[in-house]
């Protein structure tokens, strides 16, 4: 489903030069939840940004499904980004004046959706993160984790081919951060949605299928998961 090939994005230039990746190669396929961990500065937020069309390679080729994104023409991969692309930060990006129920369907009324459509779109996706019922809280009245999981409805909302997470349970306590792995765990096993979520907990490996190590901008390691967490 993805392919990258020999990705690389420095920053800066001259002696000044950080090669954030210097050439990260791998594949995903659809259905896979994959982890991207590393130590700080190893360039996980970098391809994360990349791999989801907010930033831009230097060098090195990216297609999904077939389809050469990292060539595609700005205009091409604003609509991909704003409709296939389903992105979950650390710190939610929820608009506090608005209730979760509209922070969830204005992208689609953005689409051009009725409000009436929209709104039963984002009540769906709401339920799917198991926060039915609090669709007229606004974020202050909710907890980190639900803010959290709205954000994820909003994200799935859109049903994007993929879904990329930034250390979503960054400022969550452990609690918090087990419903939210919980929910990503149940769209990839009960929805087959494809997910690519950057972590530096080890413990959240045991929720995903595999883990790409970064160090450098170089990758170190892809290994494949079993159940407990552990290497294949
Ligand atoms: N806009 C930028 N300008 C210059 N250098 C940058 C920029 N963004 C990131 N870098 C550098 O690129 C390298 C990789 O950064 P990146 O944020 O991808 O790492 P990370 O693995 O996500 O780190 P963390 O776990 O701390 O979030 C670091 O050396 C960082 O300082």
């Amino acid at each position: 489903m993805i392919v990258v090939k020999d990705l690389k994005r420095y920053y800066g230039s001259g002696q000044n030069t950080v090669k954030a990746l210097n050439g990260v190669s791998f594949e995903i396929k659809k259905g896979e939840f994959v982890a991207i961990m590393g130590a700080s500065g190893s360039g996980k937020t970098t391809l994360l940004r990349i791999l989801a069309l907010l930033d831009d390679a230097t060098a090195g080729e990216y297609t999904i499904r077939g389809l050469k994104v990292s060539s595609l023409p700005e205009a091409e991969r604003s609509y991909y980004r704003l409709t296939q692309v389903g992105y979950v930060f650390q710190d939610y990006a929820l608009i506090n004046e608005m209730s979760a129920a509209e922070n969830v369907y204005v992208l689609s009324m953005m689409e051009g959706k009725s409000k009436k459509e929209s709104y039963e779109i984002a009540l769906e996706a709401l339920d799917k993160v198991g926060l039915t019922g609090k669709q007229d809280r606004i974020p202050d009245e909710l907890s980190g984790g639900e803010k959290q999981r709205v954000a994820i409805a909003r994200a799935i909302a859109k049903k994007p081919d993929i879904m990329f997470a930034d250390e979503p349970c960054a400022n969550l306590d452990t609690n918090n951060s087990k419903q939210v792995l919980d929910v990503f765990k149940d769209l990839n096993d009960k929805h087959g949605q494809t997910i690519v979520m950057v972590t530096h907990e080890q413990w959240h490996t045991e929720y995903v299928d595999r883990v790409i190590t970064l160090e450098d901008g170089i990758l170190v390691s892809d290994e494949m998961m079993d159940e407990s967490g552990e290497e294949k």
